[in-house]
């Protein structure tokens, strides 16, 4: 028999770091806390946790947020974040309790299609001890060198059969996140960067375009309009 979250009965727990002040979004409120068509954007993502998972969730919002998101989402345990998103992901480790499996969620991907969560904890139960979501990259990419004049200079291009861009929520074992975070020098865009530097091997499940991130404004208006379609 196939292992899936939903028979598997796993103790996973779903740490969403939504301590971020959204600076590339420019909104007046910290961005998990902009509307989206009526319902704000981490109430959005704790809504899309699939409940056949049976997680427990822990939210880590800015701390002048904490009482105000208790409020908002009174079935979910929040803390308080750090200046970091690692320092905010370790804030959220810590109130994880003993969850075997750990998924690590951005706020900013409310719209993350159940599929993708499932994939993710299949794969951790069938041995790995992390992995990611990810998509092949469509455009072609340069590496650049800055030169005279104020333009960049191409010099290489990459091979994007190779590259994946990888997105949320990403999963680990207990101990597999323990040890990429026991480490807190450096900085890291994702868990999963964590973990590689410690030698933990990384694997790739298919992510979805829906799993896309709110980061600048114009993410946020295609986001919009599919929320304001449904
Ligand atoms: N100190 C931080 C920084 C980020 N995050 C969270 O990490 C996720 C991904 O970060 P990003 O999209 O870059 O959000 P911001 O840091 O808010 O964006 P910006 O860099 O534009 O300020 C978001 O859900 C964000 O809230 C966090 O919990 N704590
Ligand atoms: C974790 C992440 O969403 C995976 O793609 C991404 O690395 C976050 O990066 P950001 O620069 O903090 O938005």
């Amino acid at each position: 028999m196939t292992t899936t979250p939903e028979n598997s009965g796993a103790d996973v727990c779903v740490i969403i770091p939504a301590a971020g002040s959204g600076t590339r979004l420019g909104e007046p409120v910290p961005k998990a806390f902009v509307d989206l068509c009526g319902r704000s954007i981490i109430e959005r993502c704790v809504d899309n946790v699939p409940e056949s998972l049976g997680a427990s969730i822990v939210v880590v919002v800015p701390a002048d947020m904490v009482a105000r998101t208790r409020f908002l989402l009174p079935e979910v345990t929040v803390v308080a974040g750090g200046a970091h998103r690692a320092d905010s992901v370790r804030a959220g480790i810590a109130a994880a309790g003993a969850a075997e499996v750990i998924l690590v969620h951005d706020a900013a991907r409310p719209l993350t299609p159940a599929s993708v969560f499932t994939c993710v904890v299949d794969a951790v139960l069938a041995g790995h001890p992390a992995v990611v979501p990810g998509i092949p990259v469509v455009d072609t990419l340069k590496q650049v060198t800055p030169d005279d004049g104020g333009l960049e200079r191409v010099s290489r291009t990459v091979d994007r059969d190779q590259l994946r861009a990888v997105q949320t929520p990403q999963g680990f074992t207990r101990d597999a996140l323990l040890r990429a975070h026991a480490d807190d020098s450096g900085l890291a865009t994702d868990d999963a960067g964590l973990a590689e530097r410690c030698g933990i091997d990384v694997h790739i499940v298919p992510g979805d375009p829906l799993a896309m991130k709110i980061t600048t404004p114009w993410d946020l208006r295609i986001v919009r309009s599919i929320v304001g379609r449904r």
